[in-house]
């Protein structure tokens, strides 16, 4: 019998730290680029999820899939059934400011959400997800360290991808300072909270709602390597001084 539902990994098969690619794809190839002494967890509904060590330090990767709920139900289980501490999403997003550009990474301090989700858990209150302080410090540090080019803000997740009003949407959000949209950092920052566990989300800008840019798809895990050693050295701890030779700079 699976352990829950949606999950066939057996308890003690996660590390507490856990990184969450929306992507299976992205799953795999950063379980085949970082990861080392590393096994397949899961493998239900395709949500693949691993768990091997990064510089000697235990860590699993799983899946999220696309959007709140989905996020939701695999960020719950972690937490509720597995024991993780700390997830740290490692995803793609869309611009929402003229000088958020393409590749850049966007680091999320809290996001607005459209979701209905949390209208009903949170009585006359507008509930305000946010990233866990520490984490968020880590990796802005280290990300200037690196010489990455981020953002660290505001960000929105929305339930919807194709909209027929494609920036107008985004207004109010815009004018009040959001950096970029996706459709799962509110869902993980609300449900860590849930669990009193650290959260952060991590995206590489991969189209732009303002300057109507896009990356092309076959460039993209490429694209992830800043974007998954900033994760995996923000979840280890590390330093720049200790990275590894040949750490991608930008
Ligand atoms: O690339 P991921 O991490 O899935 O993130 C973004 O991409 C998907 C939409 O294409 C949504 O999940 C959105 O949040
Ligand atoms: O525009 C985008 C790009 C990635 N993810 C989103 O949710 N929107």
């Amino acid at each position: 019998m699976q352990t829950t539902p949606h999950n066939e990994a057996k308890r003690g098969d996660y590390a507490e730290t856990v990184l969450l690619p929306g992507d299976p794809q992205r799953t795999e190839w950063i379980a085949a680029t970082f990861l080392q002494d590393v096994r397949c967890v899961n493998r239900v509904r395709g949500a693949l999820a691993y768990t091997g060590r990064y510089r000697g330090a235990p860590i699993s990767l799983h899946t999220t899939g696309i959007g709140a709920p989905s996020l939701a139900i695999y960020a719950h289980e972690l937490l509720e059934t597995y024991g993780a501490k700390t997830l740290i999403r490692v995803g793609t997003c869309g611009g929402l400011a003229e000088h958020v550009k393409l590749r850049s990474l966007v680091i999320s301090q809290s996001s607005s959400s459209d979701s209905a989700i949390n209208r009903q858990l949170f009585g006359v209150y507008d509930y305000a997800p946010s990233a866990n302080f520490e984490l968020l410090c880590r990796a802005a540090r280290l990300a200037a360290e690196m010489g990455l080019v981020h953002h660290v803000g505001q960000t929105a997740s929305s339930d919807v991808f194709y909209h027929p009003d494609v920036l107008g949407r985004f207004a109010g959000v815009r004018a009040h300072g959001a950096l970029a949209v996706d459709m799962e950092t509110n869902a993980l920052y609300t449900v860590a909270a849930r669990f009193g566990a650290k959260a952060l989300s991590i995206c590489t800008v991969v189209d732009s709602l303002v300057n109507h840019e896009d990356t092309d798809s076959t460039e993209r895990q490429e694209l992830f390597t800043d974007m998954v050693r900033l994760a995996l050295d923000v979840a280890t701890n590390a330093t720049s001084a200790e990275a590894e030779p040949g750490s991608p700079q930008r």
